[in-house]
């Protein structure tokens, strides 16, 4: 969809919505929802926090594993953000990481209303094993994915741009690249906002595509 016609959303006006303890417990699967997600830590409810510019609406925590629910954001009556709990907490039992893992995949690949992925990784250690398992789901399921390599203020300039050709290098070699952008972001410096709004108004954009030459949409690569 070109950029034109493409509705501006005010993430000012994000609103907590509901939590849910598992995602049987979501919202109805109507509208246009984007998910965060990431390691715990990596900075996803940070993020949330520098787009909707409310440093009170997801909470933030130097402590790992601290959003334990999916936390839904409402940014008009169709329209959503999740914030999906880190995963990688070390004191989480493996039973309760592997249930957790469960859901998550049922959720990525189940969920009709979820339209991309944001996938947040910190910059100095990005695509660790969980993060290629999400990226795996999300290309099988056809989710196009936006990686922020959050934290780029810890690094200069230089090292931060290598480090994002590095991730593309490496996206590639694994042929996890398809439908896969990746962008440098800071929460505190608020770098790289701009661009993330631009990926989350095409996503969440409720205007039907226009199919090409009248012909039905492709279903390739899956539901979303
Ligand atoms: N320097 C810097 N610190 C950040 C940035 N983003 C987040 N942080 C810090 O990293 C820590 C974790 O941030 P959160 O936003 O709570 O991370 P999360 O991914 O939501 O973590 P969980 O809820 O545990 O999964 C906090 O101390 C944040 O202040 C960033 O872009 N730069
Ligand atoms: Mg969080």
């Amino acid at each position: 969809m070109s950029e034109s016609n493409v509705e501006r959303i005010n993430f000012r006006r994000a609103e907590f919505l509901t939590s849910a303890p598992t995602l049987a417990e979501c919202p109805e699967d109507s509208g246009a929802e984007v998910a965060f997600a990431g390691r715990s830590n990596a900075g996803k409810s940070s993020a949330i926090n520098a787009l909707t510019d409310n440093s009170k609406l997801a909470r933030t925590s130097k402590t790992p594993g601290r959003t334990q629910l999916i936390n839904f954001f409402r940014l008009s009556e169709q329209q959503r953000l999740v914030d999906l709990p880190g995963y990688g907490y070390a004191k989480v039992a493996r039973s309760m990481k592997d249930e957790w893992q469960r859901h998550l995949a049922f959720y990525l690949e189940q969920r009709h209303c979820l339209k991309g992925l944001v996938l947040l990784m910190d910059i100095r250690q990005p695509l660790k094993e969980f993060d290629l398992q999400m990226l795996s789901w999300a290309t099988t399921s056809g989710l196009p994915t936006h990686i922020l390599l959050t934290k780029a203020d810890k690094l200069k300039n230089g090292p931060a741009n290598n480090a994002r050709f590095a991730v593309e290098k490496e996206l590639k070699a694994l042929e996890l690249d398809r439908n896969v952008t990746v962008q440098i972001f800071s929460a505190p410096k608020r770098k790289g906002l701009d661009k993330l709004e631009r990926q989350l108004n095409q996503w969440l954009s409720l205007a039907p595509t226009p199919a090409a030459d009248g012909a039905p949409e492709s279903d390739e690569g899956g539901e979303h």
